[in-house]
């Protein structure tokens, strides 16, 4: 008899190159064993060089595909990514709330606070990072920002582990139940070390830092995974802990795909 999986929604951009963004998060969810189900806010024209522009989706089209997919199929486990306005973060959050999903209704939620491509180009407007701030952070059961991320939202400089730790405490006044500051823009650390907190547990996740370039869709395939295996039933820092396991192997196995920078790959996961 077949056996349905459980499900996880991503309410993010697509990117054409299929490294990053809704395309990441799909094939993550695959190889991690969930359903995976999108709301689409915007349409990047991207490839391994850059992002040459994007198109936002109507805040009510966003809302929408997450009514709609939450509303007959269920979803265990929701994260975003690439959310572009403060408009289409106004409506996530309103309707995240009228669907139950978020740190107050038991459904987890992951916020991967995406400001930038890797190659500099912005995929957030400038004023809507209060609203990553005010009205998604609160209801974060998880937040995942990289080092730039965490310079934006907080003014905090991370430059080695014990400012990652200021970092932590900093994002948790937001509100979110779990902060994980990403370490792989520490590129003199010979280990990618994120931490993780809850304001109580600071937890050092560590992995050898792999010398390759092609790290394209790093974030997104990290937080995906962590909502994948928060779908399934893991607490927060078994989920993380996966999470940061996927991770680095999808990174060992990152290919070079066009003249710029290529994906990392959770093919591995399905050998
Ligand atoms: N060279 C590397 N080797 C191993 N792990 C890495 C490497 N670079 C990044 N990571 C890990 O990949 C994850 C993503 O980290 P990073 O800090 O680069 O976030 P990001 O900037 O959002 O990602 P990206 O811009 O690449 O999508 C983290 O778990 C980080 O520790
Ligand atoms: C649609 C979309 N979402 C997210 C990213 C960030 O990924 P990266 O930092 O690897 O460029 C991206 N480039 N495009």
């Amino acid at each position: 008899m077949s056996v349905t999986p459980k499900t996880a929604l991503t309410i993010a951009g697509s990117d054409s190159g299929g490294g990053a963004g809704i395309q990441a998060d799909l094939r993550t969810f695959f190889a991690c064993g969930v359903h995976g189900m999108t709301a689409i806010t915007a349409v990047t024209v991207q490839n391994s060089v850059g992002v040459q522009g994007f198109t936002e989706i109507p805040p009510d089209v966003v809302s929408a595909q997450i009514k709609a997919v939450a509303g007959d199929m269920g979803v265990d486990a929701a994260k975003t990514g690439m959310l572009a306005t403060a408009e289409i973060i106004t409506a996530v959050a309103k309707t995240l709330d009228e669907v139950h999903i978020g740190r107050n209704a038991d459904v987890p939620f992951v916020v991967d606070p995406v400001a930038a491509s890797m190659h500099g180009d912005a995929l957030l407007r400038e004023e809507a990072l209060e609203a990553i701030r005010t009205e998604l952070f609160p209801r974060a059961t998880l937040v995942t920002p990289n080092l730039d991320e965490v310079r934006l939202l907080t003014g905090v400089e991370v430059t080695d582990r014990a400012s990652q730790r200021d970092a932590a405490r900093a994002l948790l006044a937001l509100g979110p139940m779990w902060v994980l500051v990403k370490g792989g823009h520490l590129y003199d650390d010979p280990e990618c070390v994120d931490l993780l907190s809850d304001g109580v547990q600071f937890i050092e996740l560590s992995a050898r830092r792999i010398d390759t370039p092609h790290t394209h869709g790093g974030g997104d395939t990290l937080a995906s995974s962590i909502t994948a295996f928060l779908a399934k039933g893991l607490g927060v820092p078994d989920a993380v802990d996966e999470g940061k396991r996927f991770i680095e192997r999808c990174v060992a196995e990152a290919y070079p795909l066009g003249e710029g920078v290529g994906p990392v790959s959770p093919f591995w996961r399905l050998a």
